[in-house]
Formats: structure tokens, C-alpha cells, sequence
């Protein structure tokens, strides 16, 4: 049953047109451009689903070759982009680096005209996982790491920088299922951010680094990071269950639960929690995803609230040894295709997007002389 949908937040009010994808059609699916999320998941690497977003159709083999080999030309940062990153201090949030990253990219590398939006996306999909390594590594570790890696796929390249060596084949392919259900989402917040400023005919870094802003707060894409910092003080399923139960009563917020349009489940939360289990048996755990699970049991008993996508992306990121802070920039790097997508539909069918205000303020009064004011 689709979620009854009104009230404030323009909840329920269609704003545009898009053909990239359908969210909660039937109350929990979602499709890319005619495709099922669960048969893009199962049979597709997050390069074809990039290439299916932004270009329309899924590569034939020769194409996704093509692709691949062009992104991974693209990796490597200008010079006077590092310069910018080694300034900024270890203790900044990632997100914020991304976002300075975007736009000092938008610098050097300026749209100069929509004729080159694809070619800017492909760069920015290349080089966004070389951005947050080479601040992280060079911040954290004191290294410049070399971003011009060979590895496949931007999921390997991503963790092959983090951890200084070749990714583990489990590890590539679930941040090839992690990218592809976090690429596109419909007139979520960030993406309505890069369409409202698509349509002043802004440049494609620009909207993109808006969009970035919005994703960060945790009831957006910053979610994932917020469950991983309830999940981890959990001692055992037992102590999750009692703790979940006083955060409910004090009307806390419990984040990676809930959804604005689906009402019965998130499509994508069954994928993640598949593979966030086998990552649990790759690694022994014995308490984070229990915690988990039982999370999910008394949310849906207590309040018929259910996982989103980034619940369980928090134990799977995790137990491939990610630090909580790269959360939010993973779902970036994989985002970025939906908002690109997004603001190309927008330039090729454009209208300032400019809503009315039901006003609330004062009557109309006139100014009193500055001597006569409080
Ligand atoms: C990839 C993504 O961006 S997915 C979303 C990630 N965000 C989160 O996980 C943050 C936690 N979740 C939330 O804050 C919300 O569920 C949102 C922002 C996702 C959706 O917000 P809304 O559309 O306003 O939620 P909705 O109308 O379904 O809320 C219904 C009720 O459930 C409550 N509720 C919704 N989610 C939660 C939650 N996670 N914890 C506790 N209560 C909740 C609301 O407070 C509301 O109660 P009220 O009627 O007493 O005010
Ligand atoms: O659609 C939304 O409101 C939030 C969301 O799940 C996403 O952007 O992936």
C-alpha cells in the first residue's frame, strides 16, 4: 500500500518530471530508469548501473570495457587540488572536504558550457573516492598516496587508497551492491538541492556541491554514520533492546529508520542486510550485527518503523574496516550519478524552479525615525 503523503516538507506534491527512477510505486520499490533495484543488485556492477543513469541505457559489454578503462584515466588529482586538501585539518568532517574538493574542482576544471556536463561527471565520478584518500591518508597518516590506481572498479580503488593495498574480492563486490543502491533516488533533498540550482542555469559543480551540503544531515544520507555511532555503544542484542526502548520513550529519533515515501519497507535495506551478514561471518562478529538485528525487531514491533538503506550499511561498511566518518562520502561517490542525471533532465526541459510562501509575518507598517525605535 503506498504511504498516505501530505503536510509540510512539500510531502506529496509533485514538483517536476523525471524518467530516472520510481520510488515506493507499490509502497516499498524502486526501479532505475524500468529496472528493479534487486535485479540491478544481483547482476550488475556499479559502473553499468552509472553507465545506465547517465547515459540511458545499459553498456554492452564493449561499452562498460570503454567506460571503465576512460574512468580509471581519471583518477588522478591536479596538483593545486592536493594543495587545497593538505590544508585542510584532520579534524574536519569528510563531507565538508568533498564538498571544498567539488568546488575548488569547479575551479579548475570549469563547466564551460552543457555540452560538457558528461565529460565533467565522469570526472567527478573518477576522482570524488581520490579526493577523500588522499585528504584522509595525508591528514591521518601523513602519506601522498599515488591516486592513479589500475584497480577495476571505484569500490576497489576507493579501498585499495584507504588501506594500502588490493581489497579483498568479497569486500569489491559489496561496494559494488553498496554504490548501486545508493545511485538514485527521485526528488530526495539532495537531489531536489542540484535541481533548484540546475534550473538558475548554474553550473554543474555547483549543483553538485549544494547537493553535497544537503546529504550530510543525518536525517538525510548522514544517517548511516549516526546509526554507526548508536550501534557501536551496544554491548549485546539484550542491551540494544533496553536502550532502544528508553530512547523511544524519551522520543528520541532513532536514525536509519523510517522513510518519507516508502511505508512498508526500503527495498534496498533486504540487499544490505544480506550482505552485512556475510560480511559478519567473513569476520567472526558475534555482537554488531545482532545489535543490529535486534534494532530492526523492536523498531518494527514498537513503532511499525523499518530499516532505510543506510541502517544496515553501517555494520557492512564497518566490518570492511571503513571508518564511520567515510560513510557519508561513500554514498557521495555513489550519488553523484543520480544528481548528474538529474540536472541534465533539468537543463533539457527547464523551469526556474521558484514555489510561492504563505506569508506569517507582520501587517504592512511603516518605518519609524531610528530616534523613535526600542
Ligand atoms: C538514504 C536516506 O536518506 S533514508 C533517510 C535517512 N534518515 C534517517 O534515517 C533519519 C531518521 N528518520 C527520520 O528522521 C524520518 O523517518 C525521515 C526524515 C526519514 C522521514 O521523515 P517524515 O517523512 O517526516 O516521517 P513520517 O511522516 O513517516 O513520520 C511519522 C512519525 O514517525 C516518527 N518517526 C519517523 N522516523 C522515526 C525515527 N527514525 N525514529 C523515531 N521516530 C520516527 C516521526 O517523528 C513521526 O511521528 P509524529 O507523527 O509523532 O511526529
Ligand atoms: O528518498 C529520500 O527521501 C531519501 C532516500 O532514501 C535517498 O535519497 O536515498
Amino acid at each position: 500500500m503506498a504511504k498516505q503523503l501530505s503536510g509540510a516538507g512539500l510531502r506529496g506534491q509533485v514538483a517536476g518530471k523525471t524518467a530516472l527512477s520510481t520510488v515506493g510505486k507499490s509502497g516499498s520499490g524502486l526501479t532505475y530508469r524500468g529496472y528493479d533495484i534487486k535485479d540491478l543488485a544481483s547482476h550488475c556492477q556499479f559502473e553499468e548501473v552509472a553507465y545506465l543513469i547517465l547515459k540511458g541505457k545499459l553498456p554492452n559489454q564493449r561499452e562498460l570495457d570503454d567506460y571503465k578503462t576512460k574512468l580509471i584515466g581519471l583518477r588522478a588529482l591536479p596538483q593545486a587540488l592536493k594543495d587545497v586538501l593538505e590544508r585542510i585539518p584532520a579534524a574536519a568532517h569528510p563531507m565538508d572536504v568533498l564538498r571544498t574538493g567539488c568546488s575548488m574542482l569547479g575551479n579548475l576544471e570549469t563547466e564551460q558550457d552543457f555540452s560538457q556536463q558528461q565529460e565533467a561527471t565522469d570526472r567527478m565520478l573518477a576522482c570524488f573516492p581520490s579526493i577523500i584518500c588522499y585528504w584522509y591518508r595525508y591528514s591521518h597518516d601523513g602519506v601522498r598516496i599515488n591516486t592513479q590506481t589500475h584497480d577495476d572498479s571505484i569500490g576497489g580503488h576507493f579501498l585499495h587508497m584507504l588501506h594500502d593495498g588490493a581489497p579483498k574480492t568479497l569486500h569489491e563486490q559489496v561496494m559494488h551492491v553498496s554504490l548501486i543502491l545508493y545511485a538514485e533516488h527521485e526528488f530526495n533533498a539532495s537531489t531536489f538541492t542540484a535541481r533548484v540550482c540546475a534550473s538558475t542555469l548554474s553550473d554543474i559543480h555547483s549543483c553538485v556541491t549544494g547537493a553535497i551540503g544537503s546529504l550530510r544531515g543525518p536525517l538525510h544520507g548522514g544517517a548511516n554514520e549516526a546509526a554507526m555511532e548508536m550501534i557501536e555503544k551496544f554491548t549485546s542484542a539484550d542491551d540494544a533492546e533496553k536502550q532502544m526502548l528508553g530512547m523511544l520513550e524519551r522520543k528520541e529519533k532513532i536514525m536509519g529508520f523510517g522513510h518519507a515515501i516508502y511505508s512498508e519497507s526500503d527495498p534496498r535495506n533486504a540487499i544490505i542486510k544480506g550482505w552485512a551478514e556475510k560480511l559478519a561471518q567473513d569476520t567472526g562478529d558475534t555482537v554488531l550485527y545482532p545489535v543490529s538485528v535486534r534494532c530492526e525487531e523492536v523498531m518494527w514491533r514498537e513503532k511499525k518503523l523499518f530499516c532505510n538503506a543506510d541502517f544496515f550499511h553501517a555494520s557492512a561498511y564497518n566490518f570492511m574496516g571503513i571508518p564511520t566518518k567515510l560513510f557519508t562520502p561513500i554514498f557521495v561517490m555513489s550519488r553523484l550519478t543520480g544528481w548528474a542525471a538529474h540536472i541534465m533532465e533539468q537543463r533539457a526541459d527547464n523551469r526556474i524552479i521558484r514555489p510561492s510562501a504563505e506569508y506569517t509575518g507582520e501587517a504592512l507598517r511603516s518605518v519609524p525615525p531610528i530616534a523613535q525605535r526600542d
